[in-house]
């Protein structure tokens, strides 16, 4: 893969070996995209990667991650298969079997992003990069040694004017005994069989989704989590809709739950994961999905004068750390953590440094989110709970239904769907909801999807009555979003004022 190393020398010396405009630290979502789009622009790029091109996305996060969920909603269909008339029986599911496929997918895109880079012309180095101190002249040193996944490589350093750090994030272990029992999201991916139990600690977008995952794979699955509901900072109705859902798939929800402790249980190859209300629960394995943390360690980062925060690269907007000609973009700076915004970040950054300046202006106040329980939480805009803390007016939407796709084979749950609206007052003193979209939220089948189109009327500011001029198409989920007429409730000063 790596053909820019194959032609060096087996000599460990670290010698100022080639130079270059830019530097990036990092092949992730981030990190690609800035070195694609710099190398256009005439820049002479380097990439350094120290484990898969393309980064958590590809390998360890979305990408793996929508195919288990697209397993699952095979499963499903399967299961509902009777209902409609085909003749099925419902089969086991195989993880080895699921993992063989995931693998061979995952193979292909990191092989689509090295070439992706390398006809950019971007010279691409496996290992693990540092800093390794100011180059004569201005600039950047980097050191790139061994890693894990290149453990013969030789010491080589390379020389650039400016340094990108896209280095991401890692899964964070809880400092209580026994975690390293506790698999990690990163481990999910790479086991070659699932436990027929699995406890799953944290029920934030990690916890949430593989709960959904081991469950539709038939896995018998619980989530502790510390709080009294899953997923902080998401619209609490919706919320609530969702730990219906999620009941309904089979994941037992123990709420306020603090683990202390994990230990080998003492029949069996289970786990006992211990809580501090002296609640123990046993599981075949347990996933720590208790948060992720920028990775900075061994960059060097303290000793070149970058500045961290909590463990976090400090930027300013034109994403320049505390040191001129070091830039930081994506998860190591703990800002949104996502994929698009971390490729959005890089965009911005390559087209500032060696184009006119950026070429779009993107909004990161009303990022579409989404949350792949097997039926999705998705979101654009502020909650209900944000309306409700900031004082403002505004009028509630709301539609509750059951899928059609649900009535033949009588499969429960419920779907809910809101709208956010900023309200006015009539001559009159009332308050009516026509004003500007603030909020769109969705839990159900497909809820991505139709959230990605609605954030177009969040980002761009359209009204509710610029909504209620598109007719619906029929028979679908998201003719509700443009079918709601009567709000449900106003908001006003922090109070619900009509129910
Ligand atoms: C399980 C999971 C599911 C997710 N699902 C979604 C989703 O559905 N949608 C979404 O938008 N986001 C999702 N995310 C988040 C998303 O993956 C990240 O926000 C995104 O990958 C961040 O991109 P990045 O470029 O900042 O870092 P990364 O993609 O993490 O890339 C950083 C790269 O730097 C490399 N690196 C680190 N240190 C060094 C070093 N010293 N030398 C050389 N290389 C180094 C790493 O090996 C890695 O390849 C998910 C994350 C996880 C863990
Ligand atoms: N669909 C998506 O877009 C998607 C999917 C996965 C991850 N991500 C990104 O990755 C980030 C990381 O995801 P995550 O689920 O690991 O983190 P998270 O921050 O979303 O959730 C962490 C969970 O761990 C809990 N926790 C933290 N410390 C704890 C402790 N000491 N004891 C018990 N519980 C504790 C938190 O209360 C929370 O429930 C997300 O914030 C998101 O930005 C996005």
């Amino acid at each position: 893969m790596n053909g820019t190393l194959s032609s060096q020398a087996a000599d460990a010396t670290p010698t100022l070996e080639r130079e270059f405009d830019l530097i990036v630290i990092g092949a992730g979502s981030g990190g690609v995209r800035c070195a694609r789009i710099a190398a256009s622009l005439g820049a002479r790029v380097a990439i350094v990667e120290r484990a898969h091109w393309g980064g958590t996305c590809v390998n360890l996060g979305c990408v793996p991650k929508k195919l288990m969920f697209y397993g699952v909603q095979v499963g499903k269909a399967i299961a509902d298969g009777p209902a409609y008339g085909w003749d099925v029986t419902l089969p086991q599911h195989s993880w080895p079997d699921f993992k063989r496929s995931k693998d061979r997918v995952i193979e292909r895109l990191d092989g689509i992003y090295v070439r992706l880079l390398e006809n950019a012309g971007v010279a691409l180095f496996r290992g693990d990069a540092a800093l390794a101190g100011p180059r004569a002249g201005g600039g950047w040193r980097v050191e790139v040694g061994p890693s894990p996944l290149a453990p013969e490589r030789p010491v080589t350093v390379i020389g650039a004017a400016r340094v990108v750090v896209a280095t991401g994030s890692s899964p964070t272990r809880l400092a209580i005994p026994g975690a390293d029992l506790a698999l990690t999201s990163d481990q999910v991916f790479t086991m070659d069989d699932c436990p027929a139990s699995m406890l799953v600690l944290g029920a934030g977008y990690i916890g949430v989704e593989f709960s959904g995952v081991f469950a539709g794979f038939g896995v018998k699955t619980s989530l502790a989590f510390r709080r009294d509901h899953v997923l902080r900072g998401f619209d609490s109705q919706m919320v609530g809709r969702l730990e219906e859902l999620m009941a309904q798939a089979g994941v037992t929800l123990y709420p306020g739950l603090e683990p202390v402790r994990i230990e080998r249980a003492s029949s069996g190859a289970g786990l006992v994961t211990h809580f501090a209300n002296g609640t123990e629960l046993e599981a075949g394995g347990v996933l720590m999905a208790t948060g992720r943390h920028p990775a900075v360690a061994g960059l060097n980062l303290e000793s070149a004068g970058v500045a961290l925060e909590r463990g976090r690269i400090v930027t300013n907007a034109r994403f320049e750390t505390s040191v001129p000609g070091i830039y930081a973009i994506g998860d190591v700076t703990n800002h949104i953590n996502l994929t698009p915004v971390a490729v959005a970040e890089g965009q911005m950054l390559a087209e500032t440094l060696y184009g006119p300046g950026p070429r779009d202006q993107r909004d990161f106040k009303a990022v579409p989110k989404a949350v792949f329980f097997q039926e999705p939480l998705s979101t654009v805009g502020i909650s209900e709970d944000e309306a409700l803390a900031d004082g403002g007016n505004y009028a509630i939407f709301t539609s509750s239904f059951t899928p059609l796709s649900q009535s033949v084979p009588q499969r429960p749950g419920q779907a809910l769907m809101k709208l956010i609206v900023k309200a006015g007052r009539s001559p009159d003193g009332a308050l009516a909801g026509s004003g500007a979209i603030v909020g769109v939220h969705m839990v159900g089948e497909d809820s991505p999807d139709i959230i990605q189109v609605m954030a177009m009327a969040v980002v761009n500011q359209m009204t509710k009555a610029q909504l209620d001029r598109v007719l619906a198409l029929h028979p679908t989920m998201a003719e509700e979003f443009v079918t709601m007429r009567a709000p449900q409730r106003f908001i006003s000063a922090g109070k619900v004022v009509a129910d």
